[in-house]
């Protein structure tokens, strides 16, 4: 794409604006509305840059940045709050296989089909991410317990119907392998803790045929000897305030 002349701002020389902007032209992303310069106008231009470098160019979802920030702030919340979250970490059955059958621009196709079916089959406050190359994830925020199974299994399922079209008249289906984990309540983890548990369940769900959920049977019960000791640190910090 050819961007269209850009509007540097003239009282603002210093500053070398036109790479970002060329970006944001190329991303199509739309340019900052307002005098060229001003600081509304450079706010939009850095609130835009923000947004690019939280996406997955080819998906349009959060990129692995935006999720471990994402993360992160879910594990405070459901520390202060008490309210349960769930993590779900899917990885594409055999997607080598799509690649090396039907080219990489088909499976580009997938990604980019089964991106739209896991942001179709969330609610719109749960955080769909592309974390790796055919590796999503799932922050689902206040997501009861009782509830989490029959999430990840519509989400499962959702994936499982839907046909891709990777060539004129070529239909193909795929699948998601599934694993969750629950963070722990009223217990900070930390996000390489969190994602390391909903791995685990992955790597069940791979191991025991694909296509399958696999989450973690219970949240207190699987509290990590990291997780105690970061709890035992949180009540010390408390203690000598
Ligand atoms: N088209 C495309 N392929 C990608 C992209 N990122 C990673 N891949 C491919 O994803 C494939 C992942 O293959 P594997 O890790 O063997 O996993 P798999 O074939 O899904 O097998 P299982 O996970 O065990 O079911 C590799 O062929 C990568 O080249 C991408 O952005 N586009």
């Amino acid at each position: 794409m050819d961007p269209s002349p850009l509007p540097l701002p003239a009282d603002a020389p210093g500053l070398r604006l036109e790479s970002a902007l060329q970006l944001l032209a190329h991303s199509g992303v739309a340019l900052p509305g307002g005098e060229p310069g001003s600081e509304a106008w450079l706010q939009g231009l850095v609130d835009a840059l923000v947004e690019i470098s939280s996406r997955d160019a080819l998906t349009g979802l959060a990129n692995r940045r935006a999720f471990e920030l994402a993360l992160a702030r879910e594990i405070d919340r459901v520390a202060r709050s008490g309210e349960p979250a769930l993590l779900l970490t899917l990885d594409i059955d055999h997607f080598k296989r799509v690649n090396d059958t039907w080219g990489h621009g088909a499976g580009d196709q997938v990604l980019r089909a089964v991106a739209a079916a896991l942001v179709d089959s969330v609610r719109p406050m749960d955080l769909v991410a592309r974390i790796g190359g055919e590796e999503f994830a799932i922050i689902l925020p206040n997501c009861a317990s009782a509830f989490g199974e029959t999430v990840a299994e519509r989400v499962r399922r959702r994936v499982e119907h839907m046909p891709v079209a990777v060539a004129p008249g070529q239909q193909l289906n795929c699948t998601v392998s599934i694993g969750g984990a629950f963070a722990p309540q009223w217990v900070r983890s930390t996000p390489t803790l969190w994602v390391e548990r909903a791995d685990q369940q992955l790597y069940l769900a791979k191991a025991q045929g694909r296509n399958l959920v696999r989450l973690e049977p219970t949240a207190v019960s699987v509290v990590s000897n990291e997780e105690r000791r970061l709890l035992f640190e949180t009540f010390q910090f408390q203690d000598h305030e």
